[in-house]
């Protein structure tokens, strides 16, 4: 390069994608079922691309490269797949006929087919947002086999914008990835490292050639510890950026969210890009030394939290940027990590209060946060008025009722050990059996049944008030009692209710106690075309009422098998909504475990005799680095032993965990003391059941054996098959079968035909067991 352009002083590390309506979720929806054609998909990206573009301009990122190219059809880890060839074997070839990965095969991989798995989904770094892993081994063939992100770029350009396109960059793209089905045993996809360097530099070729100014590189994996070896990972770093800054490209960005880099500033300091976003908000303000290092860099510092709500402490900001400008460095500002973890738009919510929506900050505001403090850089004093705002909002936080109560503050500072704790678990064990009196290998389900158009409108209807509320609690007793009979005919042992009076499992949560506030348009997306509402947390918790006891006492009426009570956990509560910033994590964790726990003592009453407490969001919030792992886990299974250590011992605790790398948090696991676990293990084919077996865990499970995130059906022969697995390594006495997940994204038809695969497997698998233990 010549002269590299300036990176904008103001700007976002990237923004929501789904449209400020879920204009994308309705098209590829719209796409899947055939509706409309790839052409009117396609029309309605473009749309999407272009009022962001407006939007951000009209905020203020108007200089070129500000707007970040962070549009996606569905996943960024995906777009770099489709880029780059990554195709598992098991897809055959989905190149077209003019060698490129299309939007049918980018769907295919990301949906799989009737015959295929789509590739698996896990959580990106701390967040709820799901990526689709890439399976790389020693087979996979590697070339430039899409131009999309050269297209947007081009398109937004020909419509006057020039934006910053955005990859996710080749060290992260590899430590994400998992070895394919092919690879040999202890294959590392880091090891491909050179073959994709060279697609990285043609794509980037391309991107120059159109006109890109900037390009942004993110690697948030180096703000992580791996398992590899931080040396190997300096190595990889230095040869990437070595190999991708020496052809033609645009100015190169590499963004480092979700906390300090440690070890790799360094690296990246030495490596000749042009400039280096890091996170000073999670993570900080680097030191002199390390600020020093990177001489001749832009620093782009990320002061304004991508990934929460709260309005920025402006004045503790500009204390930060002060740092950077002290060390002599230019310095742009933008946010710690993408907006794509927040909603579009605060002023969209006019149902919350003005003083609550005074203290928040949402994508567009954090724009204009952002656009503040570039003003502040050049000119301190333009930003004056703005800063002492922001500081008086955030004191008149801290002071609003609702936000301190003293009453739970004194329920909690009375706790004591024997809060936490329940009678050893044979105990327990031997009181559930008598009172359960279950079969072998019990089956049951995550607790969800398909949210149908007529539930979602009977809900609709009565958030309008077209209906009363007493017609809604019918409409919604008939769909209880319509999903107990299903299961009685489909053979389970243990029911559920099937959640229909819940909109969202954390969300219903927060609606019914004190402390949450819920947005209307507050989508954010979560995989695919799916986002969810996150509430917002932002005072003492309290439960003034029951909230599930009611339509768990109506379940249990209509049948004579056991029926499931079915809860939130406090972690996923946390992890689920924005979550006030006031006060540390385990505090805020223990209140909601309190109210649980009540909860838990009413359905007891009610005459429930089993308890699902869902924490599938306990390993999202794990943190990346391994020293603060273990307080976290400390305070997490904590609070979850708060909300259940009240049950008596022939109530039998569930939970259920919604990942499948199992391995790094099993003992936590272990410490939650749940009588039994469900887990994910369906598409990535039972991988747990070897953590179990090598840590021995000694109560029960139930791994996954229907993946419901797909829409496909799995057949009995392959239950069959992935219980067989399952008791090779787990004893049968302490196994459970179950799907993945709760079952409320997916439709009745395929919904039936796989319940009923899996309960006919699990016979199968019964009746061998007696044979083999007859033999
Ligand atoms: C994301 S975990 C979901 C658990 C919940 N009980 C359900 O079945 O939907
Ligand atoms: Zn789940």
């Amino acid at each position: 390069m010549s002269t590299t352009p300036v990176f904008p002083t103001a700007s976002l590390l990237g923004y929501p994608r789904i449209g400020r309506r879920r204009e994308l979720k309705k098209a590829i929806e719209a796409f899947w079922s055939g509706s409309i054609d790839e052409a009117a998909l396609d029309t309605a990206a473009k749309e999407i691309q272009l009022v962001t573009a407006r939007r951000l301009s009209d905020l203020g990122l108007n200089e070129d490269a500000a707007i970040p190219g962070t549009f996606s059809y569905y996943d960024q880890v995906l777009d770099v797949s489709t880029h780059i060839g990554a195709v598992p074997s098991r897809f055959g070839d989905l190149r077209n006929a003019a060698g490129e990965l299309d939007i049918n095969a980018y769907f295919t991989l990301a949906r799989g087919t009737a015959e295929v798995q789509p590739l698996e989904m896990t959580k990106w770094f701390d967040t709820n947002y799901h990526f689709l892993v890439p399976e790389i081994g020693p087979e996979t063939n590697f070339s430039l086999t899409s131009k999309r992100i050269v297209e947007q770029f081009e398109f937004a350009k020909a419509n006057g914008f020039v934006t910053r396109p955005y990859l996710v960059g080749p060290v992260t793209y590899l430590l994400l990835s998992k070895a394919s089905l092919d690879a040999p045993a202890g294959f590392s996809p880091l090891s491909r490292l050179e073959d994709i360097l060279p697609v990285y530099a043609e794509l980037l070729a391309a991107l120059a050639a159109a006109g890109a100014t900037w390009v942004q590189l993110d690697e948030p994996a180096l703000v992580a510890d791996q398992q590899v070896d931080v040396a190997v990972i300096q190595n990889a770093v230095a040869r990437s950026y070595e190999v991708l800054t020496a052809g033609k490209r645009p100015a190169i960005l590499v963004s480092t969210p979700f906390g300090a880099l440690n070890e790799l500033l360094p690296t990246l300091a030495a490596s000749s890009i042009d400039a280096l976003h890091v996170d000073a908000f999670k993570g900080a303000v680097p030191s002199a030394d390390e600020l020093a290092l990177l001489a001749g860099k832009t620093v782009v510092a990320g002061v304004v939290d991508g990934h929460n709500i709260w309005r920025n402490d402006l004045a503790a900001s500009a204390a930060r940027l002060d740092a950077f400008k002290a060390a002599g460095l230019s310095v742009a500002v933008s946010t710690s990590t993408s907006t794509q973890h927040v909603p579009y738009d605060v002023e969209q919510e006019s149902q919350l209060s003005p003083q609550l929506r005074s203290w928040l900050a949402f994508a567009d505001q954090k724009a204009a946060e952002v656009v503040t403090l570039a003003a502040y850089l050049a000119d301190p004093a333009s930003a004056a008025h703005a800063i002492a705002e922001a500081t008086a909002v955030i004191a008149s936080r801290a002071a609003a009722p609702g936000v301190n109560r003293p009453a739970v503050r004194a329920r909690l500072a009375a706790l004591t050990t024997a809060d936490f704790n329940r009678s050893a678990y044979e105990v327990r064990e031997a009181a559930q059996e008598e009172a359960l009196a279950l079969p072998p290998l019990p089956t049951t389900t995550i607790g969800s049944f398909p949210q149908t158009s007529e539930i979602r409108s009977a809900r609709a209807r009565a958030n309008k008030g077209t209906i009363t509320g007493a017609e809604y609690g019918q409409l919604m007793k008939a769909e209880i009692k319509r999903v107990v009979d299903l299961q009685e005919d489909i053979g389970f042992d243990v029911l559920v209710h099937g959640e229909p009076e819940r909109n969202d499992m954390v969300q219903y949560f927060a609606e019914n106690l004190e402390g949450f506030s819920v947005t209307v348009h507050g989508w954010v997306q979560s995989y695919g075309s799916r986002c969810t509402r996150p509430s917002i947390l932002w005072g003492d918790v309290t439960r003034e009422a029951p909230i599930t006891v009611e339509w768990a006492r109506y379940a249990q009426s209509l049948t004579d098998k056991p029926m499931k009570g079915m809860l939130t956990g406090p972690v996923t509560i946390l992890a689920w909504s924005f979550v006030r910033d006031d006060q540390p994590l385990g505090e805020t964790a223990n209140q909601v475990g309190l109210a649980l726990r009540d909860e838990i003592a009413d359905l007891e009453a009610a005459g429930i005799k089993i308890i699902q407490v869902d924490e599938p969001a306990l390993r999202e919030l794990l943190p990346l680095r391994h020293a603060d792992q273990a307080s976290y886990l400390d305070w997490s299974v904590n609070s979850f032993r708060l909300a259940t250590a009240g049950a008596g011992d022939a109530t039998s605790i569930h939970t259920h965990l919604c990942y499948s790398e199992f391995g790094v948090i099993i003992d936590a696991i272990d410490g939650l003391d749940a009588d039994v676990t469900s887990i994910e293990a369906a598409r990535s084919r039972m991988e747990v059941v070897n953590d179990l077996e090598t840590h021995g865990f000694g109560r029960g499970v139930g791994p996954g054996v229907y993946d419901i995130h797909s829409p496909r059906v799995p057949g009995q022969g392959e239950v069959t098959e992935l219980l067989g697995t399952a008791v090779k390594h787990v004893p049968v006495r302490q196994l459970w079968v179950n799907p993945d997940c709760g079952l409320k994204t997916r439709g009745y038809a395929e919904t039936e035909k796989s319940l009923r695969n899996l309960v006919n497997a699990t016979k199968e698998v019964r009746a061998q067991l007696l044979t083999s233990s007859v033999d």
